[in-house]
């Protein structure tokens, strides 16, 4: 039943993207089976509830196929938080702080345990931090020097002039290691802070939570008085949320008079972000603005060796130019790579030299480059119905606007062509892009009609059969 887990994870790993399969899947395993169904763990309730959420149907329907007969799974929580599986939301422990997924003290340093080197962190509030999302496993290069000195003096307290960093880049760059490192390094110098790790898309769930269990009032007291260090990924995504920009903005207001440390993470500045409103825009611009660039060959190279030196992958040193050399997207993209020759050396039993690695780049490259702006607009046009010249025009008719929407969402997932020239070909200002891409991340959540159109478009677009 172990194999029909990892065998389900994978299936998976081919519906949803690669951030959400590394956060919420991943981080999942088997326990064991009884009768029909399999039961799993998940590091903390937090991840559970999400879990949960989105991907109840999905989990069942891969099991149940991988089973040949209908399987359903239950979650347990056997990270540290365990001891409040009583409780169904971890963040409503019934009093009016949150209560140290470590230990039952309430208040700092009380019944806190340090993190042990090499365990995946657990904040107080949030997400797990990656373990390897470390500042020793962070290369620094001129595309990102300012940023890791930002976020290392903010982490370690060194300066009372950086209390808040904001980190700028497109996809796969490092925003969310530096991020994380950040975590890390506090927790590791003071367990007793109260780290508070998650999306700007989280923080809105959190809140629209609390308004419907009329429990705002404590939700603002938690991020208020519970909250030593905020990481705040994915600030983009608050574009047009009206009432989470306040409440945002209140909260930072009051963070930032009380000398806290703030990271906050987007692919667009706050003024670029489209639908902010002033006070927000005003707030996040009171932080340090750090843009990661992509990184040059040098620092692709480094990169390379050092995630190599890290999995224990020898890379000879000419495969290891190769690929820094023709893998110049991302550092994502560089990794995939790597992962990609290790493993096809791993099941063909083959050295890792340059033939190996030339048919693995061959696939990233080939895979990207079949994929552009122009044969998404094709694919997208004729799945919707919508000619690509409407796609193209002033037309705010509903259909058009959604047909458009998904093409510059796909266009922004699947090329890595940055947003002004995703703009250009759909004539349109970045800030739209961004509300496009906003808009369509949303609804993908909600896991209905387009959740599947969207899936279908991109198994074509990834088979290639434009
Ligand atoms: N300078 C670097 N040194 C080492 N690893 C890096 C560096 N930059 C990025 N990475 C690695 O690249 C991968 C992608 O980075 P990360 O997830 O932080 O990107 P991101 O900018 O947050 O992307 P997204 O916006 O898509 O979430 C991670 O595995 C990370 O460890």
């Amino acid at each position: 039943m172990k194999t029909v887990w990892k065998n389900v994870k994978t299936a998976i790993k081919d519906q949803i993207s690669p951030s959400l399969y590394r956060l919420w899947i991943e981080p999942i395993q088997y326990v064991e089976a009884q009768d029909d169904t399999m039961i799993l763990a998940c590091p903390n309730f937090f991840i559970k509830k999400r879990i949960v959420a989105n991907y109840t149907e999905l989990i069942n329907h891969e099991l149940s196929r991988k089973n040949g007969r209908p399987v359903t799974f239950s979650l347990q929580v056997n990270g540290p938080g365990q001891n409040q599986d009583q409780n169904p939301d971890p963040h409503h422990n019934g009093d009016n702080g949150p209560k140290s997924v470590f230990g039952a003290g309430r208040g700092k340093n009380r019944g806190q345990q340090l993190a042990l080197p090499g365990i995946a962190a657990q904040p107080m509030n949030g997400r797990i931090l990656r373990k390897d999302y470390t500042f020793d496993h962070f290369v620094v290069g001129h595309n990102c020097n300012l940023a890791y000195q930002a976020t290392m003096e903010l982490a370690s307290g060194k300066s009372a002039n950086v209390n808040a960093v904001f980190l700028l880049s497109g996809t796969g760059m490092g925003k969310s290691h530096l991020s994380q490192a950040v975590g890390h390094k506090i927790l590791s110098v003071s367990p007793g802070e109260r780290v508070y790790y998650m999306s700007a898309e989280d923080f809105t769930n959190e809140m629209v939570h609390a308004i419907k269990s009329n429990a705002l009032d404590t939700f603002k007291k938690r991020y208020r008085d519970g909250c030593d260090v905020l990481l705040l990924e994915e600030i983009h995504m608050l574009s047009g949320r009206t009432r989470t920009q306040t409440e945002l903005a209140l909260v930072l207001d009051h963070l930032y008079e009380s000398g806290k440390k703030l990271i906050f993470s987007s692919c667009a500045s706050p003024s670029e972000i489209p639908r902010m409103s002033d006070h927000l825009i005003s707030r996040l611009g009171q932080s340090m603005m750090t843009a990661i660039d992509a990184p040059d060959f040098k620092t692709r190279l480094r990169i390379l060796r050092a995630k190599a030196r890290c999995r224990g992958i020898e890379l000879p040193g000419q495969v290891a130019e190769y690929m820094a050399g023709e893998l110049v997207d991302n550092v994502r993209q560089l990794e995939n790579g790597l992962i990609g020759v290790a493993s096809r050396s791993c099941l063909m039993g083959d050295q890792i030299d340059l033939d190996l690695a030339e048919q693995v780049v061959k696939n990233i490259v080939t895979r990207k480059k079949s994929i552009t702006i122009d044969s998404i607009s094709r694919l997208v046009s004729r799945e919707f119905g919508v000619p690509l010249k409407d796609m193209i025009s002033r037309s705010r008719k509903k259909s058009v606007v959604r047909t458009r929407q998904v093409a510059i969402f796909l266009a922004r997932r699947h090329t890595s062509q940055p947003l002004q020239s995703i703009g250009r070909k759909f004539n349109r200002k970045h800030a739209t892009v961004i509300h496009s891409i906003n808009s369509v991340e949303k609804e993908l959540k909600l896991k209905g009609e387009l959740f599947r159109q969207v899936q279908i478009i991109e198994k074509k677009l990834e088979s290639g059969s434009d």
